[in-house]
């Protein structure tokens, strides 16, 4: 396939709530949104997860618009490319950038899958008809707004509770969550929140059996959390930590993680991604499909990702309801007792809606031979 023009588009999203993690609170998305055209004039989406602030990770929506425009586009724009699994090779020569390599890649997934007559989930080898899907919920103001808000999403159904944690707001906020939901499967966000310093109160955590701790430690280590985990009965599941296969390889080897969370943006794209997802499943690590709030192109990227069979554990894609008024697809994603149907329309399996895009579309770039 040839890929002949290029779109971005530069967007602008209010969230139905503000979201707040250790790092602090927003409630309007900035992100990129991408769109390849082939010579026969498919077309395929992408979503870049890039903030517009560097408190996730190095990069923001303005660092992904340059390396797209000054490096990625140019190694792809009019090249011949057999199939998406080579974007990963063309793009091995710029340094990190995983945001903005996954932003193209995912759409040229998306391209090639249409243009093969496949659903998204068939092109990367998924079989699952529906996902379970988890919630996370950011930093409330109080444990009892935190309450009851898990309160309305378990009788929603869903499949699994995530909420954050920080030092001075973990133990006790934990202990109410399992006093008040004895049953329900919880997990805690730390965000790197915490150092070895901690590890007493990190091990009080165990007691109130929770599915998993992510990334309590610092977001580029994997050391200290082999230290911990060796401390902790509770799983330590990494995100941040891991930005490729050999970040997954080595923080398995040590022992630093039981779970991954797998971020497609994280980790440069979906071949990185299946690989990651591969491996994991070769050394017994279960896997799920972590949520950078997208809207629902970059939702419809982690719903096909989700089918492929590691992903054994509810990850944080909700339906577009949980962040949108209006989600730029068509349909929008839907979470019906806590899972979601996988499309059966080729590619990413929802319709981009155009009329709803060009409402929040601040900006736009069009690139073609
Ligand atoms: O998309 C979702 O609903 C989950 C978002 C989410 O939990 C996160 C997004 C980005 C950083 C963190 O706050 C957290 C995470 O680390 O998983
Ligand atoms: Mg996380």
């Amino acid at each position: 396939m040839l890929i002949k023009e290029i779109n971005i588009r530069k967007m602008k999203m209010t969230m139905k709530a503000p979201f707040t993690t250790s790092f602090g609170t927003f409630q309007d998305k900035e992100f990129l949104l991408l769109e390849v055209t082939d010579e026969l004039g498919n077309t395929g989406w992408g979503e870049s997860t890039a903030f517009h602030s560097p408190w996730y990770n190095e990069e923001t929506l303005e660092t992904n618009l340059h390396m797209i425009r000054d490096f990625l586009i140019p190694l792809v724009l009019d090249k011949e490319i057999a199939h998406p699994d080579e974007i990963n090779e063309l793009f091995a020569p710029i340094r990190k950038n995983n945001m903005a390599k996954a932003t193209v890649e995912g759409a040229i997934w998306d391209l090639y899958a249409k243009r093969n007559q496949l659903t998204l989930a068939q092109a990367l080898g998924g079989t699952a008809e529906k996902i379970e899907v988890g919630i996370s919920i950011g930093i409330q103001q109080n444990v009892e707004d935190l309450i009851e808000l898990v309160r309305g999403y378990v009788a929603e159904g869903y499949k699994r509770i995530k909420v954050k944690i920080k030092p001075g707001f973990d133990v006790d906020v934990i202990k109410a969550l399992r006093d008040a939901f004895p049953h329900v499967p919880l997990m805690a966000d730390a965000n790197s929140a915490y150092t070895l310093d901690d590890i007493d109160v990190l091990k009080q955590l165990d007691e109130f059996n929770l599915t998993m701790i992510e990334q309590p430690l610092a977001s580029d280590d994997i050391i200290d959390h082999a230290k911990l985990q060796k401390e902790l009965k509770t799983p330590i599941c990494l995100d941040e930590s891991i930005h490729s296969l050999e970040d997954a390889r080595k923080a398995i080897e040590l022992g630093s993680t039981k779970i991954i969370n797998i971020k497609i943006g994280r980790v440069g794209g979906l071949t990185e991604s299946k690989k990651i997802h591969d491996y994991c499943m070769e050394n017994d690590i279960p896997v799920w499909c972590g949520g950078m709030l997208e809207s629902g192109i970059g939702r419809a990227h982690n719903v096909a990702l989700t089918t492929l069979p590691n992903f054994i554990l509810p990850g944080d894609t909700a339906g577009s309801s949980r962040y949108w008024e209006e989600d730029v697809i068509t349909p929008e994603v839907v979470a019906v007792d806590g899972y979601i149907t996988v499309p059966t329309s080729y590619g990413i399996g929802y319709e981009p809606n155009i009329e709803v895009m060009d409402r929040f579309t601040v900006e736009t770039f069009n690139f073609k031979e």
